[in-house]
């Protein structure tokens, strides 16, 4: 009596010698599992008809109990459902600040941010302060040192083309001919607005690398 191994390995050489000639891949299904399908390459990738991945990974026609689950109509969901993909309404919190336009100063519904709101959109622009203004009203600052008294006014002009067109203006101080104090806070409410933050953003954004000294990098020995 051959073993089912035996018979097993027969087919495989008799099916191996049929693959080769059609040069396609011959699924043969083990006696043992008739779950487990053991393909067998047969000639090279490039003959036979069927595509690349049915070369390579061997393609199977469904098992009969598959076929009974009729299962191309029992897919999750509805195959028609239009997937919108919604950003988490967080995003908002996250999208750059100098991504956004600043709002008329004048609107009714305007009011100055607490200090915890305006510590939390200061986050948001690395390398301003938080200061205290006369009756505790909060200011943005932040300090520059350029080259000479000439590139401190064309980093002045930068700034005028960023706020004339968000219609939001800083104070601008200039002192000891190179060193420049910024200075933001929304005059209608006498206090900050995010409106202050988005300015302070986008001049962050400008590009003062032909305006500064070039530091020396420092190396640590
Ligand atoms: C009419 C015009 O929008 C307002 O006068 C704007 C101009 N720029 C401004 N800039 C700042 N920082 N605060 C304001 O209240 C303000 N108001």
């Amino acid at each position: 009596m051959r073993s089912i191994s035996q018979v097993g390995k027969q087919w495989s050489t008799a099916l191996r010698g049929v693959s080769t000639a059609f040069g396609g891949r011959v699924g043969v299904r083990s006696s043992r599992n008739p779950r487990l399908v053991a393909m067998k390459a047969g000639g090279d990738l490039g003959q036979g008809g069927g595509s690349l991945q049915e070369k390579v990974e061997g393609a199977r026609e469904a098992y009969a109990g598959e076929v009974e689950t009729n299962f191309a109509e029992n897919t999750l969901g509805n195959p028609d459902t239009e997937h919108i993909k919604k950003p988490p309404e967080k995003i908002k919190e996250i999208i750059g600040l100098a991504k956004k336009r600043c709002i008329p100063c004048e609107g009714k519904d305007i009011k100055a941010l607490t200090e915890s709101e305006a510590d939390l959109l200061r986050k948001q622009v690395p390398g301003w302060k938080l200061e205290k203004a006369e009756g505790n009203s909060l200011r943005l600052n932040c300090d520059w040192k350029f080259k000479n008294f000439v590139k401190s006014l064309e980093f002045f002009q930068r700034i005028a083309e960023v706020a004339e067109a968000e219609g939001h203006h800083p104070d601008l101080h200039l002192v000891g001919w190179n060193k420049v104090t910024v200075e933001i806070f929304t005059h209608a409410v006498g206090g900050l607005t995010e409106n202050d933050f988005i300015l302070a953003a986008k001049i962050n954004d400008i590009d003062t690398s032909d305006l500064t000294s070039k530091k020396k990098p420092k190396f640590w020995a």
